[in-house]
């Protein structure tokens, strides 16, 4: 697939910005705060109608605005498709797909497809088991857009179920009993369906990482990644996973009565990464981290080429410089001219000259982008 417009209006520190993709690479330069991430971020939009800086739409428009707009045309082998997405301050979207605009958000995924490297992404490995879920879903609702409503459903039967916990804090009179007995029956239903498709993401994603980690750590070092599901899925069956969910829902009741709180489902999932058996986290340096979150992303790339049968994007958000040599000429390799690339940096010393020949340049200064002269 392959980005050939975009334009945003209002958007971040951009007026009004039409960019037109010549190349395969397209390198962004610009200094700091110019706004080269915020156009990563608006095509990360159009992917996954989610930003990995998880802004509001108040943030997303521009400053003293009321709408902001992201636009683009996406060419894949079955035709051309023109994306928008309309931000409103009061936080109502609009979506359309060629001109229509449309009803259900869901539609509107699996149009554009986009894998987005930061170093925000440190945090996979750093960050908490929250960070991880997020990422798993954002692939996930790449994978099979139907996933976006899924989640919704599970969250909105857990704010609710939480909201009728905090009411009745301790208290268990029989119409409460009856009414808890329902938000369970949601709640197992609407989560398994989320613990289910994690664990088959993770299951395939999982080898494809193994195998990249192992080629750029020269096989010296052997990653894990494992799904640990809050709810044990010791059967992939709907009903089971249900039952066990049921089951372990009955075995925290009093505790969830006394915190108020739901303390079981697919909000506390984990997905565990290991390198030779030690947590990624305590392991090793920086270096090494980074090794791993450029496997999980290669990864990503992969799978989703196989699930969605074309290359995504990937968006290099001012990674390239701090990797070292050696895995600078892995990513680059493993790319190739079949991903369209878009690549932020402050400076363009550290790109490899042929690499610079065969890409577009442009420059970003203060919400502004150019070819430069
Ligand atoms: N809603 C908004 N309205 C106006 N300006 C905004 C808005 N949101 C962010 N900005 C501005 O956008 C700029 C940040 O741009 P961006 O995050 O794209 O930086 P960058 O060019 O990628 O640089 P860096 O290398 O620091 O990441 C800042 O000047 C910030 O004030």
């Amino acid at each position: 697939m392959y980005l050939k417009t975009i334009q945003l209006r209002q958007f971040r520190n951009y007026q009004e910005q039409r960019v037109d993709f010549s190349a395969p690479k397209t390198i962004l330069v610009g200094n700091n705060a110019q706004g080269k991430s915020n156009l990563l971020e608006a095509v990360e939009l159009l992917a996954t109608l989610r930003s990995h800086r998880n802004s509001r739409d108040r943030d997303l428009i521009k400053e003293s605005e009321l709408v902001g707009q992201i636009t683009a045309t996406v060419e894949r082998q079955n035709g051309v498709s023109d994306l928008s997405i309309t931000l409103r301050r009061n936080g109502r979207r609009s979506v359309a797909l060629n001109s229509e605009t449309l009803r259900r958000q869901l539609d509107f995924l699996g149009v554009l497809n986009a894998v987005e490297f930061s170093s925000l992404d440190l945090d996979l490995v750093r960050g908490g088991p929250e960070q991880r879920r997020h990422w798993l879903d954002t692939l996930l609702i790449q994978l099979e857009p139907i996933y976006a409503y899924i989640l919704q459903q599970y969250n909105q039967v857990l704010r609710q179920r939480n909201a009728f916990l905090k009411r009745n804090l301790e208290s268990a009179s029989k119409n409460e009993a009856q009414e808890l007995a329902l938000w369970n029956v949601q709640l197992a239903t609407t989560g398994s369906r989320v613990a289910r498709r994690r664990s088959r993401a993770v299951e395939r994603l999982a080898p494809i990482a193994q195998a990249w980690h192992s080629s750029i750590s020269g096989s010296t070092e052997i990653l894990e990644m494992k799904y640990a599901p809050n709810v044990p899925l010791e059967q992939n069956e709907p009903e089971q996973v249900q039952q066990a969910f049921l089951a372990k829902l009955e075995t925290r009741e009093v505790a969830e009565q006394h915190q108020g709180t739901t303390l079981v489902g697919p909000h506390r999932d984990e997905i565990e990464l290991t390198i030779n058996q030690t947590p990624a986290r305590s392991y090793g340096s920086q270096g090494q981290q980074r090794t791993l979150v450029l496997a999980l992303k290669l990864a990503e790339l992969k799978l989703i080429e196989e699930v969605v049968g074309e290359a995504p994007l990937l968006l290099l958000d001012d990674v390239l410089a701090e990797l070292d040599l050696n895995r600078q000429n892995q990513l680059l390799d493993a790319i190739q001219d079949r991903f369209q690339t878009l690549i932020t940096t402050t400076h363009l010393g550290s790109f490899d000259s042929q690499w610079l020949k065969s890409s577009q340049i442009l420059s970003v200064q203060a919400g502004r982008i150019f070819s430069p002269e």
